[in-house]
């Protein structure tokens, strides 16, 4: 008889860390704070005092009233946190993670001590454990209700088994639930022994049964919900995971509710098989060769466009509802033996596809969520280096927009194949007739490939998976070639260091194989490797044509070059042509809020650059602001994101200038500069200036055709050239303008938002440099230059901009004890003044009544001492001052 779980701290039993392990978790994760149930015996009021040693006094209080209440009514044990190594490793041990503070659970995650690994590996990622990640590593679940019997008796013992056969065992139930638990990347073999682990088996998946693909779209066409979709519906994460947006992780995303970094998921999927015997195998560990494969048929496209992707038969049972079309969280997860992944037992209909019934196959499914918004078109075109194929998505209502255009080039000029997608089909004003004809009419997409979708109710998704087997072709590397892998993308980890995310090309990679860098020539052993099965899963081999991470125990970030190629030791390779490095459109100086904190900032860039590549770094020293960074960004939103992140994922506070766009300075004596930092430019150079040049982008503007005329009126003001003016059908228009980059990152995003009533939308792409009369303009604040306030502008703007600029300072520089003059000026000469008058003293509140000269003396002698403290005062400049510049 097995005593129901009772609460205890990571280590407890044995190791006597516990305390120490509960502080760590603490501090290192804050509210992330986990509970391990085990299922050896603790008193409670050992348990209890543990818990309150380790918090402290401050929530003491919180630790005893949750352990008042019964232990499944603790905290809510589903998609939780972590667990810690030690509780877990201990063999008699069975840990469940909670979390603090929430709502009572459903259910209880049982999760074995071999999972020690992955676990930690959330720990120290700082990221959930995910109910699939919990499943794939043996979990139990163990549901409420009857808890006492079945914790005790039931499924608990199911759980005793799979961590420790020394206790009780229930044959039938831990055969029931090894089987349940399919998916298991890694999971208790059963052997009587315990804490064995068996890892997913790559090798089913030969790059015949590997399909790599992105979802691409205009912002907010419903990227996100539908990777929670297909994420659900392959049985990867939960149906109930009660995270929109899964894949978003960042704080930021959530926040704003945007996708700014793109992100892999890797699913299995079954489908009647169209692999063949003819293409290479891996060899399984058993030593048979695994399935093989046949090139893909080139599909038939019958589908009528009035249909929406009738589903296949046996498939009906998944869609019984719309909003329940997905189905909920089985037993199993992804590949194994036993009920797996979804699947479709006849070929289906209405993916625009017709094949017959064959032997089902499963299928390794490389899903990357990317942004949508024009800033992070750079995660964009390198998440397509690792696809052969995207779903190209648009909403039912919205049509075709600017990033829909850009994304689609982006795809169509990768040579990939793509899958017409129109979403939100269940809108009331969704009309994906108009849209089908669109996408035929710009892109050429003929109407018998669209697949018609609401990634919300679940409306047509049966047809997704299937077109992506059939019609995205696999991966094209050779499995007997030396390993060719490509970093993808990176992270920094405090507790592994660097994570790479990988595409393997060529050849396969295993644990402890000894890699090496072709731009650095550096070698690594493989310390860990998987696939993001969503969390990272590790499986000790990554094949041909698989995407995944490699763990190598990097320690600086600029050791993770994204783009660059690994080979074996001793197996040099031609590396492979890494990314167009990201053209920066936006520079802005980064510096500490305090002056003191420069190193921790530091620390902070390198890290948080490591996650986002496209951020150019170098170090510059302000008058001001004193020892900071120079920045290049993609655009305004990708700084004001920087900075969040900054904020967020490493406490950095700090200052951010006045963004600028790269300006290139020619002077008489045959000099050239390129000026990143206005601050850089003489104000009265010593050489005569010849020529000034400007960034210049080509933007596309999408827009009801009735907005045509007040756009142009604004394109032309903001110094635009038009290019191209076409319809995309009868109410929408095309217009095309080059416009300097300098108009476009100001305000115009807003201004064109507003005349269109937030119906148009916006992309552009730069297109080199023109010459144009710039002007230095710089500020000053009584009389003295602020290095951090320069910008170049045109002449024919400067007065203008001049005034904006000292009305808005005046509007945030606090009010001193003597008065301020705000200058903007032109090589000295000012253009546009305010004056921020004094804070005034009443010096004469000390006199009742009495002498008026007396009275006059004193203000005199006030007004003397402001003229004073004027001269030698220095002003402070709030950081809500660069942050209100930075808004505009
Ligand atoms: N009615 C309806 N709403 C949807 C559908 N798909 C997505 N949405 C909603 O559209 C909004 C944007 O969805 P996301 O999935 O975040 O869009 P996205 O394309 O990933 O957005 P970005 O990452 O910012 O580019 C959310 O409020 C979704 O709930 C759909 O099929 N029908």
């Amino acid at each position: 008889m097995i005593r129901p779980p009772s609460l205890l701290v990571p280590g407890l039993c044995r190791c006597g860390t516990g305390i120490a392990a509960v502080r760590r978790h603490v501090s290192g994760l804050g509210h992330h704070l986990t509970w391990l149930l085990s299922a050896q015996r603790s008193g409670r009021e050992g348990r209890e005092e543990i818990i309150s040693q380790a918090l402290g006094s401050s929530t003491a209080s919180s630790s005893s009233r949750l352990l008042s209440r019964p232990p499944w009514h603790r905290p809510r044990l589903r998609e939780t946190a972590t667990m810690d190594r030690m509780a877990a490793s201990n063999s008699r041990s069975f840990a469940i993670a909670g979390r603090l503070g929430e709502p009572v659970p459903d259910s209880i995650l049982v999760v074995p001590p071999f999972a020690a690994g992955i676990a930690q590996q959330h720990l120290s990622m700082r990221r959930r454990f995910s109910t699939s990640s919990a499943a794939a590593c043996g979990a139990v679940e163990v549901p409420r209700g009857n808890e006492s019997s079945s914790l005790a008796v039931g499924k608990e013992a199911s759980v005793v088994i799979a961590g420790d056969t020394a206790a009780p065992v229930d044959a039938g139930r831990q055969e029931e639930d090894l089987q349940t638990s399919s998916s298991s990347a890694a999971r208790s073999e059963g052997d009587g022994k315990g804490g064995g682990k068996k890892l997913l088996d790559l090798s089913q998946f030969p790059p015949s049964r590997v399909r790599n693909f992105s979802i691409i779209a205009h912002v907010d066409h419903g990227k996100s919900t539908l990777a929670d979709r297909l994420l659900e519906l392959t049985r990867t994460i939960r149906k109930d995971h009660g995270q929109p947006q899964y894949l978003d992780k960042l704080q930021v995303e959530r926040e704003r509710g945007i996708t700014v970094k793109a992100q892999t998921a890797t699913m299995f999927f079954d489908y009647p098989d169209v692999a063949s015997a003819a293409s290479p195998s891996f060899p399984n560990p058993s030593g048979q060769p695994g399935p093989t494969a046949e090139p893909t048929p080139k599909p038939a496209l019958p589908l009528s466009r009035t249909v929406v992707n009738p589903p296949p038969p046996g498939f009906a049972s998944l869609l019984a509802t719309t909003t329940d079309s997905v189905p909920g969280p089985g037993p199993g997860l992804g590949p194994g033996p036993g009920p797996g992944p979804v699947s479709v037992p006849v070929a289906g209909r209405g993916h625009g596809l017709s094949k017959g019934a064959g032997v089902v196959g499963r299928y390794l499914l490389n899903l990357v969520d990317t942004p949508g918004h024009v800033d992070f078109s750079y995660e964009v075109s390198r998440s397509l280096s690792a696809c052969q194929g995207v779903l190209l998505l648009v909403d039912a209502c919205q049509g075709i927009q600017a990033q829909t255009v850009a994304n689609f080039y982006l795809a169509f000029e990768a040579g990939l194949t793509i899958i017409p997608i129109v979403n939100k089909i269940d809108q009331p004003n969704a009309d994906p007739e108009r849209v089908i004809l669109q996408l035929e009419r710009t892109f050429d997409l003929p109407a018998s490939e669209v697949l018609l979708t609401s990634a919300k109710t679940g409306q047509g998704l049966h047809a997704l998976l299937p077109a992506v087997i059939e019609r995205i072709p696999p991966p094209g590397g050779d499995p007997l070639q030396p390993l060719r892998m490509q970093v993808l993308d990176s992270f920094y980890d405090d507790y592994k260091g660097v994570i790479c995310h990988v595409a393997v090309v060529d050849g396969s990679l295993k644990k402890a194989d000894r890699v090496v860098s072709c731009s650095t020539g550096q070698s690594y052993e493989v310390l860990d490797v998987g696939i993001m099965h969503p969390e990272l899963t590790p499986t000790d081999v990554l094949l041909t044509g698989q995407v995944g991470y490699v763990i190598t125990g990097m320690r600086s970030t600029q050791e993770a070059s994204v783009g660059d190629t690994f080979h074996h030791a001793k197996c040099p390779v031609e590396p492979l042509p890494g990314f167009k490095p990201a053209k920066h459109m936006v520079f802005a100086g980064v510096y500490p809020a305090n002056g003191s904190e420069f190193e921790a900032l530091e620390s902070a860039v390198a890290r948080l650059t490591c996650n986002d590549p496209s951020v150019s770094v170098s170090k510059e020293t302000s008058g001001a602001l004193g020892v900071g960074f120079r920045c290049g960004f993609l655009g305004l939103l990708h700084l004001d994101v920087f900075h969040q992140r900054l904020d967020q994922e490493y406490g950095a506070q700090v200052i951010t200038t006045t963004p600028t766009v790269p300006y290139v300075f020619e002077y008489a004596d045959g000099t050239r500069l390129d000026v990143q930092n206005p601050a850089t430019v003489p104000a009265r150079p010593t050489s005569r200036l010849v020529k000034a040049m400007e960034p210049v982008v080509t933007a596309t503007i999408i827009a009801p055709a009735e907005y045509v005329g007040s756009l142009m009126t604004l394109c032309t003001e903001r110094r635009g050239e038009q290019l191209e003016y076409s319809f995309i059908d009868s109410s929408r228009a095309l217009l095309k303008y080059r416009l300097p980059l300098r108009e476009v990152v100001t305000d115009f995003y807003n201004q064109l938002k507003g005349l269109t009533s937030g119906y148009a939308s916006f992309d552009y792409e730069e297109a080199g440099y023109q010459e144009a009369d710039l002007v230095k303009m710089d500020v000053l604040l009584n009389g003295q230059p602020v290095d951090a306030l320069s910008s170049i502008v045109h002449r024919s703007k400067a007065q203008r901009a001049g005034r904006e600029l000292v009305g808005r300072l005046k509007k945030v520089i606090d009010r001193q004890m003597f008065e301020v003059t705000i200058q903007a000026a032109i090589a000295g000469k000012p253009i546009a003044s305010e004056t921020l008058s004094a804070m005034r003293k009443n010096v004469l509140a000390k006199c009742y009544g009495g002498d008026v000269t007396r009275k006059r003396k004193l203000l005199e002698k006030q007004k003397e001492g402001k003229k004073r403290m004027k001269r030698i005062g220095s002003i402070d400049v709030p950081q809500e001052a660069f942050h209100q510049l930075l808004k505009t």
